[in-house]
């Protein structure tokens, strides 16, 4: 059997890296348009950090594993193709700001449709507006010429920074088709290692949905407990004990009550949207509204955040060292899309604050880029004061104590561990005083901190 996975991304490289290892017989081939990441597939430097993916990579490469741009020569020779590019939110035209950007998708399917040859199982593993598949259906039958298919949906439900470990123990793989022999198939690829009661089969249109509705509960339980963060912070109470008050209630559950600076990433806030504006589609007004509520508390969490520091630093952060720790959207990711950690700067920044920013895994020229896109207020280029801004306040430090020395405040944005244990004794001898930190993940020793002369300001705490 022959697999072709269009889209080399966060997505497609770890899936099918996962499938050419454990199914050893079936030949994967991952391609993409992009050639500077297909090169990196092909080399020592992966082109996502991911832990443990390199010897998942290493075992399958040049095995049953290719990384290649030739997109039609994988498609003729496919069984089974996988769509994994990116769905991003709409930036022009009509959901503007909402709705997903099918563009890549619809292009893949044309593409699949021209070049397919015989029968072929068509998945969609990109997350997609519910009915999506109904389109690619139509596209296929439209430009095939003698190929046959069956379209499946089969989105993924991997966080960045454990991908190895969610697609090696998958709390579920969901299948949507209408074929029982196509759903058979790409069951009986995941039953190499996947235990058949944890392989979940639907109609296409209940597991397109299911992706964008775990996304919503997921980002909505943030949202829940930063809204509680912010009554804690007015009332003394403390929102990890409140989260682990709750979280013991086993109809609650404990994970994802962790309060934060605000959730990131390329997939929360992009498929909420997306869903808000199906909501709006459908007529369904409340509903849009509902869930809308819970990105609208992400921004208000993320600004409330770079407010206080502002607040707290005697109104004023103009031309103070501020150092950043952490730009990557979670830890154990080189992935910055959407971090929180970009518009807590960016209103740092014009507040005229001095930043000095350190991340373990995000590249100098990645942070100066996500900060040149989110400056930019006028257009799709940065006006000369915008640029000059950046170029004068912001520095990126290559150690949290080069960040720190001399510093103002430390803000804590994403949860490295290697931020725990640091000599938090070197860092305040190096700070100016009084010494702040803003722990924008709770994840420092606070007393300890406070014990040592650090003004500590959390988030949910007092
Ligand atoms: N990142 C995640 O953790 C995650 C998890 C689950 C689902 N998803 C979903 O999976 C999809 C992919 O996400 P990602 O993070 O991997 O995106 P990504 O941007 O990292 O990768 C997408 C890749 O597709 C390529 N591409 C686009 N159009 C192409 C075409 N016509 N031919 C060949 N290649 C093409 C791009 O060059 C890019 O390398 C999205 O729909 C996303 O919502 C992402
Ligand atoms: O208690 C929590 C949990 C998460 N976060 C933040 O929420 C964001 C998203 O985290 P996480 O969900 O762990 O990472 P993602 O890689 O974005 O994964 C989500 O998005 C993927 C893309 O759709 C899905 O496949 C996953 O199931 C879903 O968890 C990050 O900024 C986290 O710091 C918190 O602030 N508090």
């Amino acid at each position: 059997m022959k697999i072709c996975c269009i889209g080399a991304g966060y997505v497609g490289g770890p899936t099918m890296a996962m499938i050419a290892m454990k199914c050893p017989e079936i030949s994967v081939h991952v391609v993409d348009l992009n050639a500077d990441r297909i090169a990196a597939w092909n080399s020592s430097e992966l082109p996502i950090y991911e832990p443990g993916l390199d010897a998942v990579v290493q075992e399958a490469r040049g095995r049953n594993l290719t990384f290649s741009t030739d997109v039609e020569t994988a498609i003729a020779e496919a069984d089974i193709v996988f769509i994994s590019v990116n769905t991003p939110t709409k930036t022009y035209g009509i959901g503007a700001g909402r709705a997903a950007n099918l563009e890549f998708v619809e292009k893949c399917a044309r593409q699949i449709g021209r070049v397919a040859q015989g029968h072929t199982i068509v998945v969609e593993k990109s997350t997609l507006p519910v009915r999506t598949a109904e389109a690619v259906k139509r596209i296929l039958s439209s430009v095939a010429t003698e190929a046959t298919f069956d379209v499946l949906s089969n989105p993924e439900f991997l966080a960045e920074g454990t991908a190895v470990n969610d697609l090696l123990n998958p709390d579920r793989v969901l299948i949507g088709g209408e074929s029982a022999e196509a759903i058979q198939t790409l069951a009986d690829i995941y039953g190499n290692w996947v235990p058949s009661e944890r392989i979940l089969t639907t109609n296409l249109w209940s597991s397109e949905l299911s992706k964008l509705t775990a996304n919503a509960f997921l980002a909505q339980r943030v949202s829940s407990i930063n809204a509680m963060s912010a009554l804690c912070e007015a009332t003394g109470a403390d929102v990890d004990e409140v989260a682990k008050a709750i979280g013991t209630d086993s109809r609650i559950g404990p994970k994802f009550l962790k309060a934060s600076v605000g959730f990131g990433g390329s997939c929360f806030q992009k498929d909420i949207l997306n869903l808000v504006y199906l909501c709006s589609h459908f007529g369904l007004q409340e509903v849009a509204e509902y869930w809308e509520q819970v990105v609208v508390m992400n921004d208000y969490q993320k600004r409330r955040f770079a407010e206080s520091i502002v607040k707290t630093m005697f109104n004023t952060v103009s031309s103070k060292r501020i150092a950043i720790w952490g730009w990557a959207f979670k830890k154990d990711t080189n992935d910055t899309r959407e971090s929180a950690a970009i518009y807590v700067c960016r209103d740092l920044l014009r507040e005229r604050a001095q930043l000095h920013i350190y991340d373990p895994r995000v590249s100098k020229a990645r942070i100066l880029e996500d900060l040149e896109i989110v400056m930019r207020t006028n257009g799709d280029s940065l006006s000369n004061s915008e640029r000059e801004l950046i170029e004068k306040n912001v520095h990126v430090a290559t150690t949290s104590y080069e960040a720190a020395e001399e510093a103002h405040a430390i803000a804590v944005l994403t949860e490295w561990d290697e931020f725990k244990t640091l000599d938090f004794d070197r860092v305040y001898q190096g700070m100016h005083q009084p010494a702040f930190v803003f722990d924008g993940r709770n994840i420092l020793n606070h007393s300890k901190l406070a014990q040592i002369g650090f003004e500590v300001h959390a988030i949910g705490k007092k």
